[in-house]
């Protein structure tokens, strides 16, 4: 495919999303509709759709409307490109553009337009995110950076980079998270390279592994009570060099956690009911936003609505009181989201706080959506 077509099958797709498909699912019916096209057009229209979906109020006010067509065009004029080398008329290429096409559109006027997120959300970024709110907005409208987490019950941080090189993927380490390999050329390899498939890295967000490093020293016995896929139940066994109870209120989700655990030699006992206690240490990776990480999923970002968060942070309430039945006395109930916004982060643990004596916040953590990592929030509640 020309770049020129590559734009065009952006602008189906992209029209597809504005009708109310899911990008993934939009893209997938593309590609299954055109066999033509090789993996490195597939890559690169996904790479066009998400860069748009970021960015889309800006790139809405550039290119002068939200059909997939004015969106393509706002991308293009924010990065300077000769739009009519693009929109030229040709077979399978963006028809030329019309007068009014040439002349619609306005650099964003407003914040929420510059920030690239709905009105509502801005308050509530600017509150949690104070004077870095602009930055933190920019970084989550960028591409993610990719890192790994280097698995210690494995290897060492020298031996992955150098099994990752074998596979033709750079690999640096992050400036403050020990374990953490920030990917650079070949990244999109890991998947089928000898690092990953033995089991001595993990892909996993460097805040993420963060949450984790930064836990207490414990000696009992540790349960991940909202596992999910199993990141961070992985990550806790290699940072405790022990077994990990695991569960999660959808079973499914820890399905592939067995053979996950297995690669990482970890041992994870997968619960089958809800775990009983006592635990010396609970992480609740509760169910969030997610507003810390859009720049990975920026559908979340436009579809997210206030009567969501406050169905989220009931739900975060429940979890953390249900919670307290499961920590020994004197254990920490480790509480994080990958969320930015204050009402899921500091004022969950506040409210956690006030409606139970006897627990006392012994650390919060709060990560910035930048180039080491993305938006992250964590507070150790220790029962005293
Ligand atoms: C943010 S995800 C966890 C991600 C996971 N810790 C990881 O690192 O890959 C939140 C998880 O909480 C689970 N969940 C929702 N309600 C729950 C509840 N009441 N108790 C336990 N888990 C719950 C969801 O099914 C979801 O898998």
């Amino acid at each position: 495919m020309t770049p020129a077509a590559r734009v065009q099958a952006a602008i189906e797709v992209l029209d597809a999303v504005q009708a109310g498909a899911p990008a993934e699912q939009a893209l997938t019916r593309w590609a299954r509709a055109s066999r033509f096209a090789g993996s490195k057009d597939r890559r690169a229209v996904r790479d066009h759709v998400f860069d748009v979906l970021r960015r889309k109020r800006s790139l809405a006010c550039l290119g002068g409307g939200d059909s997939g067509r004015a969106l393509m065009l706002g991308l293009l004029r924010a990065e300077g490109a000769d739009v009519d080398a693009v929109f030229t008329g040709a077979r399978h290429q963006p028809a030329c553009l019309s007068e009014d096409e040439r002349t619609a559109g306005h650099p964003p006027a407003t914040r929420a337009e510059a920030w690239n997120l709905p009105d509502w959300l801005v308050p509530l970024f600017e509150d949690a995110l104070g004077e870095t709110a602009a930055a933190q907005c920019h970084a989550l409208a960028s591409r993610a950076p990719v890192f790994v987490r280097v698995n210690l019950l494995k290897t060492h941080r020298d031996a992955a980079i150098a099994a990752l090189a074998e596979d033709g993927i750079e690999a640096a380490p992050h400036p403050q998270v020990a374990t953490a390999l920030r990917l650079g050329e070949g990244a999109a390899r890991l998947r089928n390279a000898r690092a990953f498939a033995d089991g001595l890295v993990e892909p996993q967000d460097a805040s993420s592994q963060s949450v984790v490093a930064d836990l207490p020293e414990c000696d009992g016995p540790i349960l991940d009570l909202c596992a999910g896929g199993g990141g961070k139940t992985l990550a806790l066994a290699a940072r405790y060099g022990r077994d990990i109870d695991a569960w999660d209120a959808n079973p499914a989700r820890m399905v592939d956690l067995p053979a996950r655990a297995a690669r990482a030699g970890a041992t994870i006992r997968c619960l089958p009911d809800r775990p009983s206690g006592p635990y010396a240490l609970v992480l609740c990776d509760a169910p969030c936003s997610g507003s810390g990480a859009w720049r990975r999923d920026p559908g979340g970002k436009w579809l997210f609505t206030q009567e969501k968060l406050d169905d989220l942070t009931r739900l975060q309430a429940d979890i953390l009181s249900s919670a307290t039945g499961l920590v020994a006395p004197g254990g920490t109930l480790a509480y994080a989201t990958c969320s930015v916004l204050r009402p899921e982060n500091e004022a969950q643990a506040d409210a956690f706080l006030s409606a139970h004596p006897g627990w006392v916040q012994t650390a919060s953590h709060r990560h910035a959506i930048d180039e080491t990592g993305d938006g992250f929030f964590s507070a150790h509640l220790k029962r005293d």
